[in-house]
């Protein structure tokens, strides 16, 4: 029963099925029954990624334009799969918004806009959205879950836990550039909602590319290259190069002469969010799938007492890395 005024559940759910188009491809049936339903392909494993975006800690309105939260909050699920190797086969979204969203034009333009921008990068990206959840939020600010759906050859997902002894690391594209745009954007918020951005171009923080093409590659390496581990850096090289060894029982060594930078070495190590991938193995070429890669260091053996990730400085120095990247609290 609702006895207030506000724009019911019902007219939205209706109009983001308008909108996410008819089910097709692996997605046998989408949005309007109790679930979704999938169809891998033969002798392939499905692979589940999940990530909120959340008002004021992953996206602020006054500082990210609806269209770029909506685009990052698919974009955060898609660098999951890519890091597995996956291809993707369904995104579900689920949003609580808080009462009275829908009621004047600023709030309805903006849910539009998110929308959109989830939409035309999972159109750009070759998945649908197959359903999703949609609730009154207890407080004042949004908050959106998104699940992704992949599918991988049987056996062949890469995983955080394959570096070897020896390997090399590399990185795709630059690292760092998402979080100068975030200083950017932080120091003068209007800059971006007042220009209205268009063109997905040139935003490494607003509208990242998640390297969907690289991780499928990766695991279809034929020939001589031989890929073992890989992770999508969003927390920050430091942090996330050390989940990698963690969960590899190694440790690594990188250069950071060889870091291929977008912003700050400080930028790059630490800032997160860049949405590169990271991996580990040999005879890797210096670009995949039309992106550039760069080895920035190698695996070693990890030895007790040690610290796991070890940087050597432009000076020559070799410190200690500690995971200064983004971590949650609490
Ligand atoms: N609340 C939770 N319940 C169960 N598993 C969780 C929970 N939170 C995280 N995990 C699991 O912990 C592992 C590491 O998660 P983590 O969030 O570090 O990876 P990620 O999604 O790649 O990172 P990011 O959140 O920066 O995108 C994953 O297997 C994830 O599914
Ligand atoms: C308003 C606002 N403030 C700060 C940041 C920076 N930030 C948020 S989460 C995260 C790491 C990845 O998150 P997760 O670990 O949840 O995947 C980073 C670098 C932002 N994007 N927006
Ligand atoms: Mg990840």
């Amino acid at each position: 029963m609702n006895k207030q005024h506000h724009q019911g559940e019902r007219k939205f759910i209706q109009s983001v099925r308008t909108r996410a188009g008819r089910a097709g491809g692996p997605l046998r049936v989408g949005i309007g029954d109790d679930a979704a339903v999938l169809r891998p392909k033969g002798k392939s494993e499905i692979v589940v990624t999940t990530d909120f975006s959340l008002e004021n800690t992953h996206f602020r309105r006054d500082w990210h334009p609806a269209k770029a939260a909506g685009h990052r909050c698919l974009a955060r699920g898609l660098s999951d799969l890519a890091a597995m190797g996956a291809r993707p086969m369904g995104v579900f979204l689920s949003l609580a918004l808080p009462v009275g969203t829908m009621d004047k034009a600023p709030g309805r333009k903006w849910v539009d806009n998110f929308l959109e921008g989830v939409l035309e990068l999972a159109k750009a990206s070759g998945v649908k959205l197959g359903g999703g959840d949609t609730a009154t939020a207890p407080g004042k600010e949004i908050l959106a879950d998104i699940v992704l759906l992949g599918s991988v050859p049987r056996g062949k997902a890469l995983l955080r836990s394959g570096a070897k002894v020896g390997d090399g690391i590399y990185v795709t594209g630059t690292l760092g550039a998402a979080a100068v745009e975030l200083e950017v954007l932080s120091d003068d918020p209007k800059k971006f909602t007042r220009a209205k951005v268009t063109d997905k171009d040139g935003h490494p923080h607003l509208f990242p590319k998640p390297r969907l093409n690289v991780g499928r590659a990766l695991i279809r390496r034929a020939g001589t290259s031989k890929i073992n581990s890989a992770i999508d850096l969003s927390d920050g090289l430091s942090t996330d190069l050390a989940h990698l060894c963690a969960e590899s029982g190694v440790a690594a060594i990188i250069d950071a002469k060889l870091i291929p930078l977008g912003g700050t070495l400080l930028h790059a190590l630490h800032g997160g969010e860049d949405y590169e991938l990271l991996f580990t193995g040999k005879k890797v070429p210096k670009q995949i799938a039309g992106v550039k890669v760069t080895r920035i260091g190698k695996i070693q053996k990890a030895k007790k007492n040690q610290p796991p990730v070890v940087i050597r400085m432009p000076d020559g120095s070799e410190t200690p890395l500690l995971a200064r990247g983004w971590e949650h609290q609490i």
